[in-house]
């Protein structure tokens, strides 16, 4: 097999694992086949879809149309902040997100921000700890919130007509006990990754380059199984010990996609179409709790089986749920208020879920676990997804007995970059 184009944009086209390039390639040296060949240019023209890793040393493509990480099939971690600008010059915004760009382009390809070790006089350019390590399917997406275009009444950067109608803060539902630690931001980034070393080292080279420019204002790590302990990779089970993420959009049918996930020329401002609205949710969930609530209980709350994640009445998982069944009492098999029932409401409104569960050790206050999920959904329009389907939950959901809404921002996440350009182009230029 030759490098001929129709192949290497087959290549593209998949996953290209190290070895996969290598293999093709027929020499060694990833650095030297992507540089020969152009293979790098070609992998920069499409962005990776969720069809999934084979291993956990692939590079997910930094380049694209759309950004990696958010119809990238979940890694194992996420490092997820969200930071405070701390300069008020636009100059400085659009230099932070292009050299951004390049530390990411470096670091999903397994590589340094710069020189590991050149002068003994200075800090190296790299914090190191990703040395030697595989990309990991590293990706790193980076957001906008609200509070990037107007604060406290001020147009901070003079980006106040760009500021879309849909990127306003998430109104208060019931129920919500958000604190301030938790909440909001004016930029986000979203690294993850198969190896929380290397999600690490990525947020933390770009805090690094972001000095005098942003801070942090919060952050959470989350995990999930790892593909390696789940041979069967089956759907990942959260904290309840139930399958989370059975029913999603599907990231492999275009239309999916433009309809439920991709900004769309016409939604709003033109410089945000190929984004997605990223919303976060810090949940705690009351693990002790419910490890005292019976299974049938359980299950009522979902309104699926524990054991095969089928919707109640069915048998498989991925059965549909008939939310129209009745037991021989006049019940709903599907309980009125369970968790299933009212996020799906009439089918119409969907997101793409892509949560990962938390471990914080401890909540001081009450001397048991601090423990969820860190709810991230990326969706076209929130006011029309997100919003009220949260609506739905907060006012019914059996499962707010077992949760506790802690953290909540919103992002617009931008669309992606081509190969010489930068993240963000579209806003700041
Ligand atoms: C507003 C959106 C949602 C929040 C917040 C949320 C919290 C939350 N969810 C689980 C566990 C499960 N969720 C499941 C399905 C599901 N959840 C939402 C939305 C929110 N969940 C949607 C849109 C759906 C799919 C609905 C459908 O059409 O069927 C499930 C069932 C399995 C699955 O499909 O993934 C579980 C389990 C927790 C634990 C949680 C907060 C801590
Ligand atoms: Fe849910």
């Amino acid at each position: 097999m030759t490098n001929n184009p129709t192949n290497l944009e087959a290549l593209a086209e998949k996953k290209v694992s190290r070895r996969d390039i290598l293999k093709t390639a027929g020499i060694g040296g990833v650095g030297v086949i992507l540089g020969a060949s152009g293979l790098g240019s070609v992998l920069s023209l499409k962005e990776s879809k969720a069809s999934g890793p084979e291993s956990n040393h692939e590079i997910v493509p930094f380049y694209g149309e759309y950004q990696s990480g958010i119809t990238t099939k979940p890694q194992n971690h996420v490092y997820f902040v969200s930071l405070d600008v701390t300069t008020s010059k636009r100059e400085d915004l659009s230099k932070l997100f292009k050299d951004w760009t390049k530390a990411s382009a470096l670091m999903t390809e397994g590589k340094a921000v710069g020189k590991l070790s050149s002068n003994e006089f200075l800090p190296p350019d790299d914090t190191g700890e990703a040395a030697g390590l595989s990309p990991s399917n590293l990706t790193i997406t980076f957001g906008v919130g609200p509070s990037l275009f107007v604060k406290d009444n001020q147009d901070r950067f003079g980006l106040k007509h760009k500021q879309p109608k849909e990127l306003v803060d998430l109104p208060a539902f019931p129920l919500d006990a958000l604190e301030e630690e938790w909440t909001g931001g004016d930029l986000c980034i979203q690294a993850c990754a198969d190896d929380l070393q290397v999600a690490f080292h990525a947020v933390r080279n770009l805090i690094r380059i972001a000095r005098g420019k942003a801070t942090l204002r919060w952050a959470q790590t989350g995990f999930q199984r790892s593909k390696e302990a789940d041979p069967k990779k089956e759907t990942p089970r959260n904290l309840f010990g139930f399958k989370d993420g059975t029913v999603n959009p599907d990231v492999d049918s275009e239309k999916q996609v433009n309809e439920h996930i991709w900004v769309q020329p016409g939604d709003g401002p033109d410089w945000l179409v190929n984004g997605s609205y990223l919303v976060v949710r810090r949940i705690q969930m009351f693990i002790e709790v419910w490890d005292r609530t019976n299974l049938r209980e359980q299950e009522n709350t979902f309104g699926r089986y524990r054991d095969s994640g089928a919707p109640l009445g069915q048998k498989n998982e991925f059965d549909k749920p008939d939310f129209n069944q009745k037991k021989e009492t006049g019940e709903e098999v599907i309980p009125v208020d369970s968790h299933v029932r009212l996020s799906h409401g009439d089918g119409t409104q969907q997101i793409l879920r892509r949560a990962y569960s938390y471990a914080d050790g401890m909540d001081l206050k009450t001397g048991s676990f601090d423990a969820g999920l860190l709810f991230l959904c990326f969706q076209r329009t929130p006011s029309k997804q997100f919003i009220p389907i949260q609506n739905r939950l907060a006012k019914m959901d059996k499962l707010n007995e077992y949760t506790s809404h802690r953290g909540s921002a919103i992002f617009a996440c931008l669309p992606g970059a081509k190969q010489g350009g930068f993240i963000g182009e579209t806003l700041f230029n």
